[in-house]
């Protein structure tokens, strides 16, 4: 019997989503063939509150999406108080998801690496599939030996992998690369620049309409 489609979950801070953020989601979409949900954290773990309120971020990521169907967002993390940890997210959505589905965590290569950092990392690959993409200036090699030893034996390239199994599997991702980022943006606002073509013009028109990142 053919399992349901994955469902992959792509978590970040989104101050504010960029064309970086959205290719490769969109990217990775392709490659797995199935919907990429877009998940902004409430308080990010292990770095300093967002510039843009939650409101705003979702409200950014909602302009950005309008007008396909791949890419979704989704609140989780914003309706949950505390520290949006991965490991409570990838549980609840286990628990909803049942035993069976494969549910993939994306995330990026400056992400991937700082892996033994994060509260309970050890259960993730328990709960999800993980996958890393490809970013500038960010390898996805010589990983510290605690991320090393626990991804070792669950590396794949092959998607099927990943579409026939629940959970467990590491799989890499090339794509586009696209060096963009949140913090690049908020400084060329801050310096009183305009980061146009980086970004979604709607996106750039709320954070100018809101005075954001000033
Ligand atoms: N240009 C990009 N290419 C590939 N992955 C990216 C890119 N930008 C962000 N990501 C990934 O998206 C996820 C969310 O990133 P985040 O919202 O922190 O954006 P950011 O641009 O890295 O922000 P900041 O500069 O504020 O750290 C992370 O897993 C990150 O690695
Ligand atoms: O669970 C953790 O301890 C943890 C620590 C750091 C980051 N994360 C998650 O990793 C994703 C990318 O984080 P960031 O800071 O690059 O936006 C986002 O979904 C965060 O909630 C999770």
């Amino acid at each position: 019997m053919e399992r349901p489609a994955p469902v992959a979950v792509f978590g970040g801070t989104f101050d504010p989503i960029h064309f970086g953020h959205l290719r490769v989601a969109w990217e990775v979409s392709e490659q797995l063939d199935c919907e990429v949900r877009l998940m902004p954290s409430a308080q990010p773990p292990h770095r300093s509150a967002p510039g843009g309120s939650a409101a705003d971020r979702a409200a950014m990521i909602e302009m950005a999406l309008a007008g396909q169907g791949r890419l979704r967002l989704d609140r989780r993390e914003l309706e949950r108080t505390g520290p949006s940890y991965s490991v409570d997210t990838l549980l609840e959505l286990r628990e909803e998801l049942g035993p069976d589905r494969p549910l993939i965590f994306v995330l990026g290569a400056d992400a991937f690496r700082a892996l033994p950092a994060w509260h309970r990392w050890q259960e993730l690959t328990g709960l999800a599939h993980l996958v890393a993409m490809t970013r500038p200036r960010q390898r996805l090699d010589k990983l510290e030996p605690d991320l090393h030893n626990a991804m070792a034996g669950r590396w794949t390239g092959l998607v099927e992998r990943l579409r026939g199994e629940p959970a467990g599997r590491v799989m890499v991702i090339r794509v586009t690369p696209l060096a963009i980022s949140s913090s690049l943006i908020r400084a060329s606002l801050a310096e009183g620049r305009l980061p146009r073509y980086l970004l979604p013009q709607p996106v750039l028109d709320h954070i100018q309409a809101r005075g954001l990142y000033r």
